[in-house]
């Protein structure tokens, strides 16, 4: 297997990478940016890619969302969360009384705001590529900006870079949620602690629609655990949402919420179902079951006792 992350090395995504064990004894490769590294997927230039996909105090890691919904090709197939903490670097010469730029990923930069508020309030941000991105920016002849931001383990390998703040996320038990994406893959195994992620258009000039979709999900008994509305990009008003519900398409529950989502909203994704991280197991109300649905299937069918008519398949 060859993987690939959002780099350079040193990255949160490249830490969430690491704790997949089968990565220990394969090949990996930086990718620039989480298009490029979906792209090599697709391109076959690599078997899987990790990207962070959302964070528990800015929200959906919008690059993520749109790239995987592109086209029908890529799924999730495992989740990993890592907790972010982050330190301010810079070189040797620096102190930060004469920082005037800092640079880092924009996923970073919303979470240390009110601590760039207080300590420079008057530093200009430049958007970086990633955190060691930023970071490894300032070994360069002539850096654009005087500071990063990154993880601590950066500095560590650098040890030009100098850390001048510790532990300057706003919020300090914050925790990154990455996927590992694949071509086509085969879907992991049901563990009972399961999610599934959907991409579902809103159809258009319809009254009530996001609650005709909404409906699937609750008449089963089905958790959303997120749900974000992205712009389709195709004009102005036209949305999709993205969503992850508890549960596997091995769960017959799943499988018949998908079906009465197409109806409302045809061209839905399904990109993927994986075990959760946490591995809480999914709370399913009796009536909701796997037994449930066949006993409901078995009874349908006791009602034709000559057989179907062969126009009736399902
Ligand atoms: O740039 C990185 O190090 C990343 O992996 C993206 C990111 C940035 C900030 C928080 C979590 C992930």
């Amino acid at each position: 297997m060859r993987y690939t992350f959002l780099g350079p090395a040193g990255t949160f995504t490249e830490t969430a990478l690491l704790a997949v064990p089968e990565v220990a004894t394969s090949e990996r490769f930086p990718s620039n940016s989480v298009p490029g590294a979906l792209n090599a997927v697709r391109a076959g230039d690599a078997d899987a890619a990790m990207v962070p996909i959302e964070n528990s105090v800015e929200g959906g890691v919008t690059a993520t969302l749109d790239a995987i919904a592109l086209d029908n090709s890529l799924r999730i197939v495992r989740e990993i969360l890592v907790p972010i903490q982050f330190v301010l670097v810079a070189r040797e010469h620096i102190s930060l009384e004469n920082i005037t730029k800092i640079s880092t990923h924009t996923h970073a930069w919303a979470q240390v705001r009110a601590w760039a508020e207080q300590r420079v309030p008057d530093a200009e941000y430049i958007p970086g590529p990633s955190t060691a991105g930023a970071a490894l920016g300032l070994l360069t002849e002539h850096p654009p900006y005087d500071a990063a931001i990154c993880a601590p383990a950066v500095a560590k390998t650098h040890p030009e870079l100098k850390v001048l703040e510790e532990n300057i996320g706003d919020n300090k038990h914050a925790v990154t949620r990455f996927v590992l994406v694949a071509k086509n893959p085969e879907i992991p195994a049901a563990t009972g602690a399961d999610k599934t992620t959907l991409a579902i258009p809103l159809p258009e000039d319809r009254p009530g629609a996001l609650l005709e979709l909404l409906e699937q999900f609750s008449t089963r008994g089905i958790n959303l655990s997120r749900i974000e509305s992205r712009p389709t990009g195709a004009f102005l008003g036209s949305y999709f949402f993205s969503v992850d519900i508890d549960g596997h398409i091995y769960d017959a529950r799943v499988r018949d919420a998908l079906r009465g989502l197409h109806r409302v909203s045809p061209d839905i994704q399904f990109l993927g179902s994986y075990p959760r991280a946490d591995s809480r197991p999914t709370n399913i109300d009796p009536i909701h079951n796997e037994d449930s649905f066949d006993a409901a299937r078995a009874w349908v069918e006791t009602l034709f006792p000559q057989g179907r008519p062969e126009n009736l398949q399902h």
